[in-house]
């Protein structure tokens, strides 16, 4: 049913926007549908009346059949563009929509878990099927029209023949049997489909082709994908076979009805029941009834899909509306007095049931910065992503002011925190766009965009390119500036610093291309904006390998397999001589014979 509900609103979606082409694509399905049923009508007046030598009827019959069928070819051709129209216009709603859930959903789970993923992307590749269901039931009252008015045609010459059009349920179950068929498998192929499709972006990309050289790896990707394409074709085959056995079956079973009435008209018609005019008349009634059968279960096919559709769209919509249907029973504090404290917390990946966090338990002071630091693969971004509410603890609590992260609204919380990643966008935008989405709000104030550049350290960027803050960045737009990794991580410090007033900003290895002294230059203008208390008492959490920069934090907290194993500020670490005092003489003396 809620597929079903969702086709309503297709439609309610293309009244609003094309009222006038919608009445007119059902004026003419409509029109179209009764004159091309009934044309066969001219038939019987033709044949009769020239077998009787009666040339008024002849004339009758000819005007009829070219009247009606001009009729039906005219109307059918001009409603086709405006049937279009209609789906273009349903196709960018479709496609807006589907977009806007994905993005908005304020949490990452869809894009881990493979159930969640292979939803979605059914529903991005069948989101046509979609689009086009109000021009299929269109075809579907076109079909209903037709052998309605096929079936009283039929009744007039020999009632038993009107049930013709019924024995098209036949092939029709069995196509919407095969439909099931292709759907089952194309169910199954999404997740090597997705594998296939990530493997062929990973050959065509420009992003990994230095690596892919470096490695010689193009070979072994190449044959990778060639097995796996080669596997889904197979498997792709043996349900296209499965299918079109069931659409053999169902046809064979129509044919046989076929056959017969027409046997049983020539008979009939052989004993004087009925003319010779009134039997071509059936037979060609009756082959256009099975012209109907044919389109009834092209359109029962198609919108047994859309139908399907339907209903992964309105689970996208429940889903999305119970990911932000947020308790929000508490509100984010408008400045931070005590600071953010972690209650034994825990966090494991969806799907995944090896803790990568265990019972962290600490205090992140307001106003403080703080740094985080441990091996690869100690959990150092899991903690900043359940920080930002990317993830929820899947143990513990995060409190924010005492308040429970999870009682507060993801976007209200994500509004007040701002955060560069290791992975930072490289978006195609202009220069000042690129920094100023950071705030939203302000994307277009040229003045804040210059002052986070400027904090960010990137001033002399906006100086050297071509037309200033306005150059268009990035390979996707002809004659767009290609900037080195450094200028990205500056625009993405800037886009970091254009919120005036975070309660928490997360600086993961944003600085990788930057060289140690640039780096804790950096980091020290984050303490110092902290401290300075223009923050809200908002805390700055770094992440970072470089032990020159992590020593300046107020607070340094050490990861080991997810753990905390030792917390402290610099010199109490060194004093305590613990893994931390032992990696930073390591580095240290690493810097002083290098
Ligand atoms: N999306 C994910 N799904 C499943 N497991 C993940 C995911 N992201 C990270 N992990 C796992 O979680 C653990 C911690 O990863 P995380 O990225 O937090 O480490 P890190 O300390 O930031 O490492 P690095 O210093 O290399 O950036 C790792 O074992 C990693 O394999």
């Amino acid at each position: 049913m809620s597929g079903i509900r969702t086709i309503a609103i297709l439609i309610g979606t293309a009244w609003r926007a094309a009222p006038a082409t919608l009445v007119w694509a059902v004026v003419a399905a409509t029109v179209s549908a009764v004159a091309s049923a009934t044309f066969p009508v001219g038939f019987h007046s033709m044949v009769d009346g020239a077998l009787d030598h009666r040339s008024g009827e002849v004339v009758v019959g000819v005007v009829v059949v070219a009247l009606l069928f001009s009729v039906a070819t005219t109307v059918g051709t001009l409603s086709v563009t405006g049937n279009w129209t209609l789906t273009d216009r349903l196709n960018r709603f479709v496609s807006e929509r589907i977009a806007l859930l994905v993005s908005t959903a304020p949490r990452l789970e869809h894009f881990e878990r493979q159930d969640l993923l292979s939803e979605i992307d059914q529903l991005r590749g069948d989101r046509r099927t979609l689009a086009a269901a109000p021009r299929q039931l269109l075809r579907a009252w076109q079909v209903v029209i037709r052998s309605g008015a096929i079936m009283v045609l039929l009744a007039t010459v020999y009632p038993p023949v009107m049930l013709m059009p019924l024995f098209g349920l036949i092939p029709a179950l069995a196509d919407r049997r095969a439909a099931r068929v292709q759907a089952r498998t194309s169910d199954d192929l999404a997740p090597v489909q997705r594998l296939i499709g990530d493997l062929f972006t990973l050959a065509t990309t420009a992003g990994t082709a230095k690596e892919l050289r470096t490695y010689g790896v193009t070979g072994a990707l190449a044959a990778r994908h060639a097995a796996l394409t080669e596997d889904a074709r197979r498997r792709d085959v043996r349900g296209a076979i499965r299918s079109a056995a069931w659409e053999a079956l169902g046809w064979t079973g129509y044919a046989v009805a076929f056959v017969a009435a027409i046997i049983v008209l020539v008979l009939r018609a052989a004993h004087g029941h009925t003319s010779p005019g009134q039997v071509v008349m059936a037979i060609s009634l009756m082959r256009r009834a099975q012209s109907q059968v044919a389109g009834a279960s092209d359109t029962a096919g198609s919108l047994a899909t859309a139908l399907r559709t339907a209903r992964r769209l309105r689970w996208l919509e429940g889903y999305v509306a119970e990911e932000t249907r947020a308790p929000a029973t508490a509100r984010v504090p408008d400045r931070l007095r005590a600071g953010i404290r972690l209650e034994g917390v825990g966090f494991h990946y969806p799907e995944k049931t090896d803790d990568v966090l265990h019972d962290l338990t600490v205090d992140l002071p307001a106003g403080a910065t703080i740094a985080v630091v441990g091996e690869n693969g100690a959990g150092k971004t899991t903690l900043a992503k359940l920080l930002t509410g990317m993830y929820r603890p899947t143990a513990g609590r995060i409190l924010i002011d005492g308040i429970d992260l999870a009682a507060l609204s993801p976007d209200e919380w994500r509004a007040r925190t701002t955060a560069v990643f290791q992975d930072f966008l490289r978006p195609s935008l202009v220069a000042r766009e690129a920094v100023g989405i950071g705030d939203l709000p302000r994307a277009d104030d040229e003045e804040a965009v210059r002052t986070a550049l400027t904090a960010a350290g990137g001033d002399g960027l906006a100086a050297r390119l071509p037309e200033g803050l306005a150059t268009p960045l990035g390979r996707w737009f002809t004659g767009g500036e290609q900037l080195s990794g450094g200028q990205w991580q500056r625009i993405a410090l800037a886009r970091g610093l254009m919120r005036s007033e975070p309660l928490l900003t997360v600086l993961d290895e944003p600085t990788a291309s930057l060289d140690p002294a640039a780096e804790a230059e950096l980091f020290g203008r984050f303490a110092e904006l902290s401290r300075s208390g223009r923050r809200a008492g908002g805390v700055t959490l770094l992440v970072s390998h470089r032990f020159s920069t992590v020593r300046t934090a107020d607070l340094i907290i050490v990861l080991d397999g997810g753990r905390i194993t030792e917390v402290g500020d610099h010199e109490t670490l060194l004093a305590q001589g613990g893994g931390y005092a032992q990696l930073f003489t390591l580095q240290a003396r690493a810097y002083e014979t290098g």
